[in-house]
């Protein structure tokens, strides 16, 4: 087989990869300092002279961080023991080994984007747990509860669709319930626009009613595949035997907004019967800035439960409940926070490549999965989706992503080109989005 092609890099001076390691990361960083920064007084509190050293500590390993990228240092190993230390640093060796000698060490703005830009977020955390007693301080939760805070008005026009909804769907026959789930499909993608990494930390929430937006929207789904989505659970729903399950997994992106939206469409799948268990994936560290964790997860469905608005407050209570009973599953594994492209699941985390067999379908939420799912490489925009997966398909799968990065399979011949005439930046604004299918059809 062809060897896949070269990887997305900061090394193409003026790609959005090199102007994300110039500019948006350090951004990201100095906005963490600022965080850590203002948090002084609550360290202090919290464990006096220890609180503010450990603050000091963590800001200094930060700067030094910065430093390193802004002048393309060597990419050092990690040094604190963590779960993940040695598989990361064993990686970091793999990337030497494909340099030659006169490249020297792989390096900010000449490595992989894809490893470079979770390597720093690694670093973070790295610093953070260096710092003990704040070493479980995550630099971003303000910001992704500032996003959930301040989506309330979209948030509750939401969980008002979806209660209405739910007292209705016996009435629906299947072609109305098939427009539902194309609605809620289309909210869980656009929700995907919401992400605080691109806006380098800033905010990015949603504010207007996204339900009165689908229409319009439509055009800038470039791939459009809901309706496999559809015919695959609606079989497994005629066909399902009486105490059989039909089993979604979704691996998520960001917290706040886009989580909620995800929540919301998980929900529907349970009371309408097109899947009977779904199983969440989420970061086990914080994560390119929104991503979530499983404090943001019980986070979110805590606050939800506690509105003081009627139907977000029961799909709040309706969420816990079907954490309790199984229903829905969380599962943490360091694999997501890993560089690896998922074609090397099945060797890295061969328990967790088993574990995702066992659903009848996979969402993959988000651009970063669509990186990984890809490996981040520049394909032609016409290679089939099944290529650019080189060999990763536990089970039926679907990215459901706005795009962010300059990379796009699956497209018609030419459709590309066009989009890139009349729009330079359309492969990066988040202004497109794709339902991108691979299974049987
Ligand atoms: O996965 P998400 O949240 O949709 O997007 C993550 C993201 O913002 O981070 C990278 C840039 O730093 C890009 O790949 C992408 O735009
Ligand atoms: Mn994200």
């Amino acid at each position: 087989m062809a060897r896949p092609p070269a990887s997305l890099s900061g090394r193409d001076v003026g790609s959005f990869a090199y102007l994300t390691i110039k500019d948006r990361i350090p951004q990201i960083l100095t906005k963490a300092i600022d965080t850590l920064h203002r948090h002084k007084s609550e360290f202090f509190e919290k464990h006096g002279e220890k609180g503010m050293e450990a603050e000091k500590k963590a800001i200094s390993l930060l700067s030094k961080l910065r430093n390193e990228m802004q002048t393309d240092k060597p990419i050092i190993p990690l040094v604190e023991k963590f779960a993940d230390t040695d598989i990361w640093n064993q990686y970091l060796e793999y990337q030497q080994s494909l340099l030659n000698e006169s490249d020297g060490k792989p390096r900010w703005f000449y490595s992989p984007w894809l490893f470079v830009e979770c390597y720093m977020y690694r670093r973070i955390h790295e610093a953070v747990i260096q710092s003990p007693p704040i070493d479980d301080f995550d630099v971003f939760r303000e910001s992704k509860e500032q996003n959930f805070f301040e989506s309330q008005e979209s948030i509750i026009a939401l969980c008002t669709h979806l209660q209405e909804l739910m007292k209705t769907i016996e009435d629906l026959d299947e072609n109305q319930l098939k427009h539902e789930f194309f609605k809620l499909l289309q909210i869980s993608l656009w929700g995907n626009k919401c992400d605080l990494s691109l806006t380098g930390g800033e905010n990015s929430s949603q504010k207007t009613n996204i339900m009165n937006y689908l229409e319009d929207l439509k055009p800038f789904i470039l791939v459009n595949d809901m309706e496999h989505l559809w015919s695959l659970l609606s079989n497994c729903k005629k066909t399902r035997e009486k105490e059989s399950i039909t089993r979604v997994d979704i691996v998520l992106d960001n917290s706040g907004f886009e989580l909620i939206t995800d929540l919301i469409l998980a929900d529907f799948l349970l009371f309408s019967n097109l899947a009977t268990e779904i199983h969440f994936y989420g970061k086990t560290i914080p994560w390119f800035v929104s991503d979530t964790t499983i404090h943001d997860f019980n986070w979110l469905i805590d606050e939800v439960k506690h509105s003081n608005h009627k139907w977000v407050s029961k799909c709040g209570a309706d969420w816990e409940n079907y954490v309790k009973t199984g229903r829905w599953v969380y599962h943490d594994h360091i694999f997501w926070t890993l560089p690896h492209e998922f074609c090397a699941m099945s060797q890295v985390a061969p328990d967790l490549y088993a574990e995702l067999q066992k659903a009848h379908l996979i969402l993959f939420k988000g651009d970063l999965n669509y990186r990984k799912l890809t490996g981040d490489r520049k394909w032609e925009f016409t290679v089939p989706f099944h290529q650019a997966l080189t060999g990763f398909h536990p089970a039926p799968l679907c990215s459901i992503r706005t795009l962010k990065a300059e990379i796009q399979v699956g497209l018609q011949p030419g459709q590309g080109e066009q989009l890139a005439a009349s729009e330079p930046n359309w492969l990066t604004t988040g202004k497109y989005g794709i339902f991108q299918f691979d299974g049987p059809l």
